[in-house]
């Protein structure tokens, strides 16, 4: 006999509204300063108590072996922490382009350590499960901690900060940009000042490698270029993912009617704290 399903749990996506480079380590990593906010716009996962200690993930996603996907990754990770003999299947409804910068991969990964210390009542604090986290990618401790936040180090040190909320229209070119490529490549500017008090001038935020994607991917350039003749606009993270900023919706909503048909394109609104942290925070004050 299983026991049910619980309700979808949430893994928005999240844009960088701004990425300097600082400068480069002599380990290769680089300093940088950005500002992550999430969109409500995301995957779904869905948990069901297995006694057993398996894991199953379905669907399966193209070209990765459930080994190797984040999720379940992720479930071992905190299974192995935690030492709980306890299970889940796990169903994934994925709507996030993969491989564009607004990491639905890491948020996967970060919305199953969440629900899965509530299903399992293993009760890790958040900070444990933002470690555990960051071993399966720099950008899952953001999603875990589910708040708006301004990077620094190596993108490693987080402090949450309030920011607009705005509409955004978001656009996936049909290309995958390596991020290690794009961070490795000797054209990359490196020598971006830092700024104190960053989030607070929205007029100096700029992505330091929009010029670089945008000259190796034509796709990326011509998707931006598009969106720039309705608002301001920037590409997220390494790309390809590009964004256009609109005080309203229907502003938003009318570019995207806009576009050519066949371009991947959200209308989505920005969020300092994730559908991730609402739906956990409610979760946690179900008494059961
Ligand atoms: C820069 C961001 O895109 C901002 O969202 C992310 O932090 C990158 O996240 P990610 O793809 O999960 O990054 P990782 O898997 O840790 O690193 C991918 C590659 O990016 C480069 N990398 C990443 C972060 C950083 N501060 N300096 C780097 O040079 C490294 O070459 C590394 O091999
Ligand atoms: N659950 C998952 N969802 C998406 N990709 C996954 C998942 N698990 C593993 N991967 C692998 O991770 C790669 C990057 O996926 P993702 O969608 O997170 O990229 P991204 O949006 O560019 O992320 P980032 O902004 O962190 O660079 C995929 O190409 C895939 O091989």
């Amino acid at each position: 006999m299983h026991s049910a399903f619980t309700d979808w749990w949430p893994a928005p996506a999240k844009l960088n509204l701004c990425l300097h480079i600082n400068g480069r380590r002599a380990d290769g990593y680089h300093e940088l300063q950005t500002l992550f906010q999430f969109i409500d716009w995301g995957d779904r996962l869905r948990f069901r108590l297995r006694q057993d200690g398996e894991i199953t993930l379905s669907p399966a996603l193209p070209g990765v072996p459930s080994e190797q996907n984040l999720i379940v990754r992720a479930a071992r990770a905190l299974q192995q922490h935690t030492g709980t003999g306890l299970g889940a299947d796990i169903e994934l409804d994925k709507r996030l382009p993969m491989g564009g910068g607004i990491g639905g991969g890491s948020s996967d990964a970060a919305t199953t350590l969440v629900a899965l210390n509530s299903l399992w009542q293993t009760a890790v604090d958040e900070d444990t499960l933002a470690e555990l986290g960051l071993k399966l990618g720099a950008d899952v401790p953001v999603f875990v901690r589910g708040r708006a936040a301004m990077a620094d180090g190596v993108g490693e040190q987080l402090r949450p900060v309030e920011v607009d909320e705005p509409w955004y229209l978001v656009v996936a070119p049909d290309a995958e940009v390596s991020t290690a490529a794009v961070f490795t490549h000797p054209d990359l500017p490196r020598d971006t000042p830092k700024i104190p008090g960053l989030e607070r001038q929205p007029e100096q935020w700029k992505n330091d490698c929009q010029p670089l994607v945008c000259g190796l991917y034509p796709q990326v350039a011509k998707a931006l270029a598009r969106l720039l003749d309705y608002a301001p606009s920037k590409m997220t993270g390494t790309g390809s993912c590009v964004f256009a900023v609109f005080t309203d919706e229907n502003s938003a909503r009318a570019a995207r009617e806009a576009l050519p048909r066949d371009w991947v394109a959200h209308v989505a609104k920005g969020c300092n704290r994730s559908p991730l942290l609402l739906r956990r925070d409610s979760a946690d004050s179900v008494i059961e």
